[in-house]
């Protein structure tokens, strides 16, 4: 394992920072940026063009893990000490430090995740809202009470206390929003945390760790290890850790299984938010302008990879043709390309996988009876070359066989679906194992409390594509997991309450 002391910033990507010390390639451990013991390193490919390298990174393995828990537990003991006012002031000195750098933290989320530049500023924006959200919380959330004692010799209170060590695993999709939506309300909590971004979006994650640093807070708070290719055993070693008390998942409903089974073990507190498959439903009453900006929101933000996207697209009868052809002609207008470019809307997925999804769940349901209302016929649907690209697709007639039906595309694939009665757009919407978004335009506030009522998700946006803000409880149901991110909810999850009996008699 060797130590440069420096964060690593010795790539040519470090000179499109303005402050290049924000391109670290180390893993951090406690005051130290390392490589891994192993010395094995993986490669952060730019989703734009497939070829850049943006910078090699360390491949962790149990030993780091285990130094990583062994930093935050000796940090732990000190930090767990320190009042609830003082934590909420660093976390605003930490908010403002991420609003202050968030030219380059918007440049480090482009190159890793190849989303537009407007996309990765307003991603920088909606992660410092966790800070400030959970810098006002800090106090607030660690208040206990004081119970009326039914025995008049006893006196009830309880107390609110950090749970210990907790561990955050991150998705790519919105690698800082998702690092602020746990490491936050830890912090806020007087938690320590062992931090595993995605193997594909380790920077801005790792430049973040620097700003912990600078905003004061003390060395070990946060400790990050990285890994692509064996993320099994990092992970493995991160469930079965004793001293590890929490694990905050965001991710796919698979690993979400594999880490409540890997955490059994040592019976571990667990956050998890794990995969959507989002319907839409828009009645004929809808405000077709409101419903066609709301969809492809819900349906494009990110290229279609949030966990929240419009998976399955539900338009009555009565409307369905007039929506299909304003869609149409809207998403025609959906630029493609480098994130850098101003004129670019969609940026590349994360990956060719992420593109062979896309292709085969549209062979797969044009073979099942969906028609191709708009974009490229497969397997000619994408480049041969550049970025990973999938071209905007509308399908039509889409039905419950159909992988797009059940699976999230996690891309800019449209699947409508016709349907005829309230009832049948409910029953179509809750035939899923998960639960996590959902999405209804109407005017009839009678038909949108049915709806909200009898959705099966965690969330529902009426009228709008945007259901997500820090001030939210976001959190699915059913096999989307389950805890609460955000919101006067968040920090609870970081937190153990304690009840404290005293016989005050004599
Ligand atoms: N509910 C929510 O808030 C969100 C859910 N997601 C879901 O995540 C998925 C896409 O994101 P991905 O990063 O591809 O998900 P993923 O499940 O493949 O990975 C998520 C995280 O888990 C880690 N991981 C993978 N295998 C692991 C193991 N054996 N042990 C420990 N960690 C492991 C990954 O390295 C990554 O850091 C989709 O299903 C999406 O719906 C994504 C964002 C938000
Ligand atoms: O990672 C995600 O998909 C986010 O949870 C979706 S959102 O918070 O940006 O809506």
């Amino acid at each position: 394992m060797s130590s440069n002391g420096t964060n690593g910033n010795t790539s040519s990507e470090a000179s499109r920072l303005k402050d290049p010390s924000l391109f670290s390639t180390k893993i951090v451990i406690g005051s130290q940026r390392l490589d891994s013991h192993s010395g094995k390193t993986f490669d952060v490919v730019y989703p734009g063009d497939r070829k850049v390298i943006v910078a090699t990174i360390p491949e962790c393995n149990t030993q780091d893990v285990n130094d990583a828990v062994s930093s935050c537990l000796s940090t732990f003991k000190e930090f767990s000490q320190t009042t609830a006012r003082q934590r909420s002031d660093l976390l605003r000195k930490l908010n403002d430090l991420t609003l202050a750098n968030i030219d380059d933290l918007a440049t480090l989320i482009v190159r890793e995740n190849g989303k537009t530049r407007a996309e990765a500023e307003a991603e920088v924006k909606y992660a410092a809202s966790f800070l400030s959200w959970f810098a006002n919380m800090a106090e607030v959330g660690c208040q206990g009470e004081t119970i009326a004692a039914a025995n008049p010799s006893m006196r009830i209170q309880t107390i609110r206390q950090p749970i210990g060590v907790v561990a955050c695993l991150l998705p790519w999709n919105l690698p800082l929003a998702m690092a602020t939506r746990k490491i936050g309300p830890a912090l806020a909590a007087g938690c320590t945390c062992i931090v595993k971004p995605a193997g594909e979006t380790p920077l801005s994650t790792l430049a973040f760790a620097e700003l912990v640093k600078r905003a004061g807070y003390p060395d070990g708070c946060v400790n990050v290890v990285t890994t692509l290719d064996n993320v099994a055993e990092v992970g493995k070693a991160i469930c079965e850790h004793k001293h590890v008390r929490k694990v905050s998942l965001t991710g796919s409903t698979r690993v979400g299984k594999l880490i409540a089974q890997q955490s059994a073990s040592t019976l571990k507190k667990l956050s998890m938010e794990l995969g959507g498959n989002s319907p839409v439903i828009v009645m004929n009453d809808a405000t077709i302008d409101k419903a066609i900006t709301g969809v492809l929101l819900a349906k494009l933000r990110t290229s279609g990879q949030t966990c929240v996207a419009a998976n399955r697209i539900l338009v009555q009868s009565g409307i369905h043709d007039k929506f299909l052809e304003a869609l149409k002609e809207k998403i025609k207008t959906y630029k493609q390309g480098d994130g850098e470019d101003s004129s670019t809307m969609l940026g590349p997925l994360i990956t060719d996988r992420a593109v062979e999804k896309c292709r085969a769940h549209v062979a797969d349901a044009l073979e099942k009876g969906a028609e191709l209302y708009y974009g490229p016929q497969p397997p000619s649907s994408f480049p041969d070359e550049g970025g990973f690209f999938y071209p905007p697709t509308i399908l039509t007639g889409l039905s419950d066989d159909m992988q797009i039906a059940t699976e999230e595309t996690f891309g800019p694939v449209a699947a409508i679906r016709k349907f005829e009665t309230e009832e049948e757009a409910l029953e179509i919407a809750n035939n899923s194992d998960v639960g996590l978004g959902a999405y209804v335009y109407t005017n009839d506030l009678r038909v949108a409390a049915r709806m909200s009522a009898g959705i099966e998700t965690g969330m529902i946006g009426i009228n709008t594509g945007m259901l997500s803000a820090c001030e939210a409880p976001f959190g699915g149901v059913k096999e989307s997991g389950y805890g609460k991110e955000g919101s006067i909810h968040g920090m609870a999850e970081y937190q153990i309450m304690k009840s404290i009996t005293t016989d005050v008699s004599g």
